[in-house]
Parts: structure tokens; C-alpha cells; sequence
């Protein structure tokens, strides 16, 4: 159709063992590429074009499809990449080449790391997005002090010493510290000990059923102990058949009444159309018809907003640059991997980067992290509710449920009454 080819890489984890969240993001990539190169007010004479491979979500594959794909023409413009474990090698070479990376699908905090990945960018938020919301509700309900239980995993030890630097700041205590490689049950009987009473807990859902059933077998549980849990687990997690425990789902439920979620933001609530002109629901809708069958099943889907954002976040990015290069007499399609004056105004532009997505407003802190809202859910009767949203960068917390309908036997005490200082 006459219209320039520019091409960026992406690797996708679509198969392997820990995430093949490609399988619901590939096709909001695709939706988003069709999108904006329909689009005459961007890129106007450029069409965008994608060549991709699967990383399995494995670092040495994704290490060797991003020299495959930085060694065979045509060149590259970006990269965008997906899970955590093959983002951070590509994250790490990529300035070496003079190419920005944009992740969709990458939570670890070790990412928000300038010296490490200077030319990293994510639309999806660091798994320490939860802490400054953890500490407001803490706040909203006056406790100053916490417990936590961890999962012995780079990202869970992060985001524990990312909550320890927020309580530290919000003049609050942790009061107990758990960990556990395997075993679960030495850690909860920490807690047991030391009659914890607001519990922060990361760990993956497979050892959320562990725990769960140790924490109901002791009867660590009641409405004067709250547990604050990740918010990405299927909502039926607790329900899943599990040899490893000897518990009920009926069981599980029963000690999970009443614990508190939160995760990222990753779909508007509203029907507020964003910048693609298209609302959440008409986006639901255009991925039912790409995804056959049950969304829930399909690994990815929660995220695929993201991925959609993030090919905005690139061609809007592009687009900005190819105005700045033009007085100057330079164009998108001199670039080279050699030419650091046009990588720096892409990096510039992405770095700026303001506008409504799907996934809510989408910017970046100086470490090339999302600014996201998160999302607050409490369990009742084994179903979820969604009670608020909180935006750290405003300190907005906007509750859709009265303190009543959330604690209705009153809001759970810190329970570490001051001790009385005899005299
Ligand atoms: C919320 C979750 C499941 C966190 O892990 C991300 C994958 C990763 O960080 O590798 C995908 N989204």
C-alpha cells in the first residue's frame, strides 16, 4: 500500500512451564497493530509491522530469539517483550544495540533498575504496586502494625523488602516475619506464635492452598485476623482439587472469609472510551471473538489490556519522534543500531508517554515503571467483591463499599495492644 515498513521485534511467552501469558497477549498486540495502522493521524505514510518468536518464558531462549531477531533483517525499530524471566535479559543488552524495550507482561521489581536496564519500559506494573496500597487500607483502618508471610521467590523477597522500606516511611512496625522455601507450615506456626493479626502474605496460589489449609486446621483464622493476599489468583483457586492438602475448598473458604486482594488495574472499570475511541466492553467483546471458548482458561487474558496499551505506547511514541526528527531532517526509517540520536528520541517520547488506555491512564516513572491504579477485593462467602481502587501517584482511594458492608463485626484490631509500662 505504498506506506514505509517499520518493523519491531517481540517475543511472546506462548508454551512453557511458568507463564505462557502470550496466549491471551498476542492477539490484543495484533488488535492494537490493526488498530493503529488504521489510524491516518499516526504514523502518517508508516505502517507497523511485528516479527515475533516464543521465549517459553525461558531467559536463554528469549536471550537467543532476541540476537536472531537483532541479526536478521530488516531492522528492528523496538522490542516488546512479555514475561518477567525472558524481559529481563533482552532489558539488560538491548541499549547495547540502542533499542528500547517495552514489556506488557514483566512484574518483577528487580526491572525498576536504570543502571541495570536503561532503556526499559513496562505497561504492566511491579508486583510493589500492592505495598503503597496495603499500607493506605492499613491506614483507613488503623493499623500500625504487621505481619508477613513470604514464598522464598525473587519476586515475593522484593516486594517484602519494598514493604518493609513503605511501613518504615509510614511510621508502622512489622511485628512478625515468616518465610518458607517448601514447607509452609513451619512459617504459619511463626505467625501462631507471635498471635499475628494483620497479615500480609506473597506467595503463589499453589502455596496459598497450603497455607490456607494449615491456617484452618489450627484455626488461625476469624474476624480478628486479616490477611492481605495477591489479587491475580483465579477467583475459584481455592476450590481447585490439590493433593497436597487435606482440606475442603468448603474448608479453605471458611479461613479465607473476609481476606483482602489486590492487584493491578489492568482493564477500566468505566466505560470511558480511551484513546483507540474503544471502551473496555467493545474490547471484551473483539477478544471473545479472537479467543474461542472460556476467556478464564486462556493464560494471559487478565494482562491482554496491557499488551494492547503497550502498541499504543509504541506507535504514539513513534509518532512523537517522527515529529521532533523531522526539523532536523531525520527520519524513522534512518534508524540504525548504531544511531543513538534517534534511540534517544525514542526513549525521550516513551519516557513522556500520557495517554488513556485500556488499562487506565498510562506513564512512566523515571525507571520506566507503570503508574497504575490497583484494584481492592474482599472475599465473601468464597466469592470476591471488588470494595476500591487506589492511585499512589494521586493518594486517591475511592471505597465502593461502606466500612460496615467490609467489616461487619467492627474493623478488626493490630491487636498488639501498647503494653502497659509499669512504672
Ligand atoms: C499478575 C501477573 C500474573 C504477575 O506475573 C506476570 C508475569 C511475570 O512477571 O513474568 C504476569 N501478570
Amino acid at each position: 500500500d505504498g506506506r514505509i515498513i517499520l518493523n519491531f521485534g517481540a517475543i511472546f511467552p506462548m508454551t512453557g512451564k511458568s507463564w505462557a501469558g502470550g496466549q491471551g497477549c498476542k492477539p490484543a498486540v495484533e488488535m492494537a497493530l490493526k488498530d493503529v495502522n488504521e489510524r491516518s493521524d499516526i504514523l502518517p505514510g508508516y505502517k507497523l509491522k511485528m516479527v515475533w518468536n516464543d521465549s517459553e518464558c525461558n531467559p536463554g531462549l528469549g536471550t537467543n530469539l532476541f540476537y536472531n531477531l537483532l541479526y536478521t533483517p530488516p531492522i528492528k525499530i523496538m522490542m516488546l517483550t512479555g514475561c518477567s524471566a525472558a524481559s529481563t535479559p533482552v532489558a539488560e543488552a538491548a541499549h547495547m544495540w540502542n533499542l528500547n524495550v517495552l514489556a506488557w507482561g514483566a512484574s518483577s521489581p528487580a526491572l525498576s533498575n536504570r543502571e541495570r536496564f536503561p532503556t526499559f519500559f513496562r505497561t504492566h506494573p511491579s508486583a510493589t504496586l500492592h505495598n503503597p496500597t496495603r499500607i493506605r487500607l492499613c491506614k483507613e483502618w488503623n493499623w500500625t502494625k504487621i505481619s508477613v508471610i513470604q514464598e522464598m521467590q525473587e519476586v515475593f523477597t522484593s516486594t517484602s523488602e519494598d514493604l518493609e522500606k513503605e511501613v518504615a516511611k509510614a511510621n508502622m512496625t512489622i511485628t512478625a516475619r515468616a518465610s518458607f522455601q517448601t514447607e509452609p507450615k513451619t512459617a504459619v506456626g511463626n505467625l501462631i506464635a507471635q498471635d499475628a493479626r494483620i497479615i500480609v502474605g506473597v506467595f503463589y496460589e499453589g502455596f496459598a492452598r497450603r497455607i490456607f489449609c494449615e491456617v484452618y486446621n489450627k484455626g488461625f483464622y476469624g474476624p480478628n485476623r486479616v490477611w492481605f493476599l495477591i489479587g491475580w489468583y483465579p477467583d475459584n483457586w481455592y476450590k481447585k482439587q490439590d493433593s497436597n492438602i487435606n482440606c475442603t475448598g468448603d474448608n479453605l473458604k471458611e479461613a479465607l472469609e473476609g481476606h483482602i486482594t489486590t492487584e493491578g488495574m489492568m482493564l477500566k472499570p468505566d466505560d470511558s472510551p480511551s484513546i483507540s475511541n474503544m471502551t473496555s466492553e467493545r474490547f471484551k467483546e473483539r477478544m471473545a471473538a479472537e479467543i474461542k471458548g472460556d476467556e478464564s482458561l486462556v493464560s494471559g487474558y487478565p494482562e491482554s489490556p496491557l499488551a494492547y496499551d503497550a502498541v499504543w505506547a509504541l506507535s504514539l511514541a513513534l509518532n512523537n519522534t517522527m515529529n521532533r526528527l523531522a526539523p532536523r531532517n531525520l527520519r524513522l526509517e534512518d534508524y540504525t543500531y548504531n544511531n543513538e540520536e534517534i534511540a534517544n528520541e525514542i526513549y525521550m517520547s516513551l519516557n513522556s508517554s500520557n495517554f488513556e488506555g485500556l488499562s487506565g491512564p498510562v506513564a512512566f516513572t523515571s525507571t520506566g515503571d507503570r503508574l497504575a491504579w490497583t484494584q481492592i477485593e474482599q472475599m465473601r462467602d468464597g466469592v470476591y467483591h471488588k470494595i476500591g481502587y487506589y492511585s499512589y501517584s494521586t493518594d486517591n482511594l475511592t471505597m465502593v463499599n461502606t466500612t460496615e458492608e467490609i467489616w461487619p463485626n467492627g474493623i478488626p484490631k493490630d491487636g498488639v495492644e501498647t503494653i502497659y509500662q509499669m512504672k
